[in-house]
């Protein structure tokens, strides 16, 4: 069996402890995900599924369990190595492309790998390759307002996908689009992570796009049941 690309054990998550306000999300979830796996992440409104993949992401701690990415174990580390950790392992989806509207989409998908240290031409060649992928090679130049909300939704794949990270998680990443556009760019988006041969941990209330996937975990009372 290949190695882990993402590890979680026993997470728990409570937010405001020990107030009236007190939430406990997550509750001993245990989840591993191994190269190559695309997993369906399932859970009502409100269960924790956000949480979840931020701690996955290392954009937030656990209160207590342990997280690892691509081997390494990053349960306590610092802020300084979790986000060097996170850029050059994990890339990110939102239900929202989160663009940036004063660049073209060739400069989003560019900005990543030139904050990662990579050369301008290299950064544009790659940014070019991606979006040539998504089918986007004419509308490279334009800004994100001048794209529809399935081409705005593509260059956001491009630019999670700009560094190579190991692992890809993303949060309702068509739920933003009309059911057709949605199915088109998702398979849009499961070509690119099958083309780089990723990991991916994907959060969806469809049962179709989940169907598609390798497998479904499902988010239920903290915990994480496939
Ligand atoms: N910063 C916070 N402070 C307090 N409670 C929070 C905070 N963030 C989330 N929660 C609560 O924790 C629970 C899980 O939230 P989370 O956003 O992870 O759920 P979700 O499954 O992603 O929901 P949705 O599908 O509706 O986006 C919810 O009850 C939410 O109200």
């Amino acid at each position: 069996m290949s190695d882990p690309v993402l590890r979680l054990s026993a997470i728990e998550k409570t937010y405001n402890p020990g107030t009236p306000g007190e939430v406990r999300v997550l509750r001993g979830a245990d989840l591993t995900i191994r190269a190559g796996e695309v997993v369906a992440l399932v859970a009502p409104s409100g269960a924790g599924k956000s949480t979840l993949l931020h701690i996955a992401g290392l954009l937030d701690q656990p209160d207590a369990g342990g997280v690892e990415i691509a081997g390494q174990d990053m349960t306590g580390q610092s802020d300084r190595a979790c986000t060097a950790a996170r850029r050059r392992d994990v890339g990110f989806v939102y239900q929202f492309h989160h663009l940036l509207p004063e660049f073209t989409a060739e400069e989003n998908v560019a900005l990543p790998q030139l904050a990662n240290g990579e050369s301008r031409s290299r950064a544009r060649a790659r940014a070019l390759d991606l979006l040539a992928r998504v089918g986007l090679s004419t509308r490279a130049d334009h800004r994100p307002a001048a794209l529809s909300g399935g081409e705005q939704q593509r260059v956001a794949f491009c630019r999670a996908l700009a560094n190579a990270p190991r692992l890809l998680l993303a949060d309702e990443p068509t739920g933003n689009l009309d059911p057709a556009t949605a199915d088109h760019v998702f398979d849009t988006l499961m070509d690119l992570v099958a083309h780089t041969g990723m990991s991916a941990l994907i959060a969806t209330h469809n049962p179709d796009l989940a169907a598609r996937m390798n497998r479904t975990v499902r988010l239920e009372n903290g915990r994480l049941v496939s």
